[in-house]
């Protein structure tokens, strides 16, 4: 096994919330620049997942091994540290309402000691030059359309020079003529290499940019494989009702 390649590796990851047991026997590896797609019906355990890898979500069994550190009993220190490694795009952007864009995206680096105020602010200027947005740098979240926002809310994720990014559903909450400006800065970042793990309902675009595709239902892995597998080869009921479904 060549797991010095994987950042990520997840070993039998068991999640309940009292009796419902949402994940069950969860395991699968993600290599480094690697795109992992999580698809499936609602309510089958995609976010509570992709929470688990960061531990935004405690309390499971199992491991989750990233960089080669398990999370699973990792002090709340190295829980943090490993945390900034990884960043988080929402279905609701979570952008803080009383800062501008620019203050959004340097506020962790600064607090956090990762950057001077001078390379924070450079940093920021150049993120919002990425996700086409140079000119909203001192407005406030509230003027922006919603797929404005969630372009600030990936590049004030990216302002933590993240190995890997996480995003759960980033269009989901959005109106169907920004979702488009969205998927193409996920698309670019993809295409520079980044490590990402992405929950989504847009079929077209885990087409297009997943290596591997997880099926997900009733908190099991039911299917996976790349793209050309999930999406034309599959012979799995369940996988095939699905995308039925949906496409
Ligand atoms: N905080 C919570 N407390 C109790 N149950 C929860 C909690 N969060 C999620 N669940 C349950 O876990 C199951 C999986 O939910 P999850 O949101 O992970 O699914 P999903 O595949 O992401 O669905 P969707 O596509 O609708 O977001 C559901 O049955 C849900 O009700």
């Amino acid at each position: 096994m060549m797991t010095s390649e994987n950042i990520i590796e997840v070993k039998n990851l068991k999640k309940a919330y009292a009796d419902n047991v949402v994940l069950e026997d969860i395991s699968f590896t993600v290599k480094k620049s690697e795109k992992v797609v999580l698809i499936g019906p609602s309510g089958g355990g995609k976010s509570t997942l992709l929470r688990c890898l960061n531990k935004l979500e405690g309390d499971y069994s199992g491991n989750v091994i990233f960089e080669g550190e398990d999370l699973n009993g990792a002090s709340t220190d190295k829980i943090r540290t490993l945390r900034q490694k990884m960043g988080m795009v929402f279905q609701q952007f979570n952008l803080f309402p009383n800062k501008t864009v620019l203050e959004n995206i340097t506020f962790a680096p600064i607090k956090l000691k990762v950057a001077t105020s001078d390379e924070a602010k450079e940093h920021a200027y150049m993120l919002l030059e990425q996700v086409g947005l140079s000119e909203k740098a001192n407005a406030y979240p509230q003027s922006l359309s919603g797929g404005q926002q969630q372009r600030v809310a990936i590049a004030r994720a990216l302002a933590m020079n993240p190995e890997v990014m996480l995003f759960d559903e980033p269009t989901s909450a959005l109106d169907p003529e920004v979702v488009g400006d969205v998927l193409s800065v996920m698309e670019k970042l993809a295409a520079d290499g980044m490590t990402m793990i992405i929950v989504t309902h847009e079929m077209s675009f885990a087409q297009n940019v997943a290596d591997k595709v997880l099926f997900m239902d009733k908190g099991k892995i039911a299917d996976s494989g790349n793209p050309k597998y999930i999406f034309e080869e599959s012979e799995n009921m369940r996988t095939k009702s699905f995308l039925s479904k949906v496409m």
